[in-house]
């Protein structure tokens, strides 16, 4: 069941059009201004306009998700911060004081936020997505982090809110996460993916300290030998399903369906980009959909980033999360579209081209 969804995801998505990137290519050469000069801003724009194709002047409309969920590897102490702060933060994000909150105001992006698994109540007349798959995961440290249908179910939510997302007229979205632990969910993805050794992909998540580094990297390689040991190569559903977590797995969905419906999705830090790892390892043309936001802190970001050959637009040193580097990356987006967009031509500005 779950391997026909991914399947049917994998031949749904089409990579953004070769032919429009070429054509925004030459319209941005007839801008005013020195070829190339707009740097990456080019490419960014051109990479809008290959995914947009021909809905690319629609105005530009921000989203982002935040998918929140508790992971039963918490008990195996590997965040700095007790579980209940995932609870605690939806409550911040449904008030409006946490730094997400105050950056999506600041820049326009509307804010959605998902309870796809944490491990606590919430009044049904609360302002969220009631989409709980379960009260947290499994404790990967002892048996798979989701059952099948579980996970099933967590990428079913991310799915529909990207289908959401492109039905209310969304067109640059990003998937955030709120969840304790979710480092370690994160880190056991990338050395799985990657095949880079743990301690090289696993760092301090809220700020635990040197020696709980070293445990936190001990439970990921015990959780990585109880699953993987002795077999051959697992898939990235196995890999998911294993050692991630309900709302990686709602964000690797979202990602995937976003690809499918043609919008651009900016990946915000370690979390939301090991959920892009494994979208593109089910849909290698999901890749041409995804912008990073930014590179955080966790050393994990930067070997995920370079397996998917994604260079970030912002280095700032953040390790946070919620999707804030991507929401932050967003006007430097917008901006590239709109130079693209509304920039005087040599021709109708009566300006002088090169001269060779
Ligand atoms: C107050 C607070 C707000 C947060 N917002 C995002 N995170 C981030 O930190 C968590 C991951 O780090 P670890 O794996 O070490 O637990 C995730 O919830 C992530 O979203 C937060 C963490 C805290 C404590
Ligand atoms: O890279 C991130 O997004 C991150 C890092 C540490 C903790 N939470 C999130």
């Amino acid at each position: 069941m779950i391997h026909a969804v991914a399947a049917n995801l994998r031949t749904d998505i089409a990579p953004p059009s070769e032919p429009w990137r070429v054509k925004a290519r030459a319209h941005l050469d007839t801008l005013t201004k020195p070829l190339g000069s707009l740097g990456r801003l080019e490419d960014i724009a051109a990479q809008f306009i290959a995914i947009r194709q021909a809905r690319f002047a629609d105005p530009v409309s921000k989203a982002v998700y935040v998918f929140a969920a508790d992971h039963g590897v918490t008990a195996e102490k590997v965040s700095a911060y007790p579980s209940e702060v995932t609870r605690q933060m939806v409550l911040n994000f449904l008030a409006g004081g946490a730094a997400i909150n105050v950056l999506s105001r600041l820049h326009n992006v509307a804010l959605q936020v998902i309870d796809v698994g944490v491990d606590g109540d919430f009044d049904p007349a609360t302002p969220l997505v009631h989409a709980k798959v379960r009260r947290g995961s499994r404790n990967m440290h002892a048996e798979p982090a989701m059952a099948h249908d579980e996970l099933l179910e967590a990428l079913t939510v991310g799915i529909r809110m990207a289908e959401e997302a492109a039905a209310s007229g969304h067109n640059l979205v990003a998937p955030g996460e709120m969840g304790i632990g979710n480092t370690t969910a994160a880190s056991a993805i990338t050395a799985a993916l990657t095949g880079r050794p743990v301690p090289e992909v696993t760092g301090l998540g809220t700020g635990i300290d040197i020696p709980a580094r070293e445990h936190k990297i001990r439970i990921i390689e015990e959780s990585l030998a109880l699953h993987f040991k002795g077999r051959e190569a697992a898939s990235p559903l196995e890999i998911l399903g294993h050692v991630g977590g309900l709302e990686i797995a709602a964000i690797t969905g979202f990602i995937l369906a976003a690809a499918r419906t043609h919008l651009a999705v900016v990946c915000d830090g370690f979390i939301a980009t090991a959920a892009a790892a494994i979208a593109v390892s089910i849909a290698p043309a999901a890749a041409g959909y995804l912008i990073a936001g930014h590179q955080s802190r966790e050393p994990g970001h930067a070997i995920l980033l370079a397996h998917l050959n994604l260079q970030p637009i912002l280095q700032l040193d953040m390790r946070l999360g919620e999707g804030t580097g991507a929401v932050l990356a967003m006007p430097v987006i917008e901006s590239a579209i709109a130079l693209y967009r509304d920039m005087a031509t040599f021709t109708s500005a009566g300006v002088s081209e090169a001269a060779q």
